[in-house]
């Protein structure tokens, strides 16, 4: 694997080392290392089982909240083991911050959706607040859709108004890393490529990681590509290597669509 060789001299923000993950017996990551370089896009790419989304979990432990499920190895943001006992999960959480393929926004307004994860680790005037909410609905291409109806509910958006709501409820608290699970597999074109776009122009802030199912989107919006197959890292190079000269065959056979 050639993972050590590229992206030489930029920033690891986040370095799986090693990495091994069980459900119960079941063995479902055998040995990843990977970086996730600063303000850079990782695209996790792979057929479906071969544990994307195992490793997206692991990446802010969200795998702690169900007792079977366990961790071997490292996984080091800032150069510090995540997985190491004694992290403090909601710092650990804000820092890394999440975004389901399916929207999910809480059954509150606008407003407190973005609200709420600002309150739970901060404490803010009303004033702040407002800024707040403005500034990460703003910064998530919503604010100029929803100025006007704070108060209503978030579930009365459209689908792809509320996976934006939800980045936008990420961005608020202000994360470090965004872990981004098939965030427009569930949105039509247009509003998959205003995510598209959003991603593109969060980079510039924030280290990003996203699976998807979609090679042209893998192609589009990330500088690093991760190949997983039945739970192996093949292959993790530039985007534009992945996708024009792969050098394993089971790439070269995933991206053009002869399996999977
Ligand atoms: N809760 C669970 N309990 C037991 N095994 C699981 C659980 N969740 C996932 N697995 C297994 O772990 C492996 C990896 O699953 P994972 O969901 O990470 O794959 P994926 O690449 O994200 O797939 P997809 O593209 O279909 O979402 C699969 O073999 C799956 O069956």
């Amino acid at each position: 694997m050639n993972a050590p060789m590229v992206g030489q001299g930029q920033k690891q923000k986040v370095a799986v080392r090693d990495l091994k993950f069980f459900y119960g017996d079941t063995l479902a990551l055998k040995s990843i290392s990977l970086p996730l370089y600063d303000r850079k896009v990782t695209a996790f790419i792979g057929p479906s089982g071969c544990g994307k989304s195992t490793l997206l979990r692991v990446l802010n432990r969200m795998y702690d909240l169900y007792p079977k499920q366990r961790a071997e190895g490292e996984v080091l943001l800032d150069g510090e083991n995540i997985l190491a006992p004694g992290q403090d999960l909601n710092l650990l959480r804000a820092k890394v911050g999440m975004v389901f393929q399916k929207p999910t926004p809480f059954p509150m307004s606008i407003y407190d959706n973005i609200a709420f994860g600002i309150r739970l680790y901060e404490k803010v005037s009303r004033s702040e607040l407002d800024g707040r909410v403005e500034a990460a609905l703003t910064r998530a291409a919503l604010w100029g859709e929803v100025k006007d109806k704070l108060n209503s509910s978030g579930l009365s958006l459209s689908g792809g108004q509320q996976q934006r709501l939800c980045i936008a409820r990420t961005i608020a608290v202000e994360p470090e890393v965004m872990l981004l699970d098939e965030p427009a597999s569930a949105l039509d074109p247009i509003s998959t490529s205003r995510i598209e776009e959003l991603i593109d122009e969060l980079k510039s802030d924030y280290t990003i990681a996203i699976v998807t199912h979609n090679m042209q989107q893998a192609a589009r919006v990330s500088q690093y590509t991760a190949f997983m197959y039945l739970g192996e890292l093949v292959e993790f190079d530039e985007t534009s290597r992945i996708f024009t000269m792969p050098s394993d065959k089971r790439t070269q056979d995933y991206i053009t669509g002869r399996f999977g």
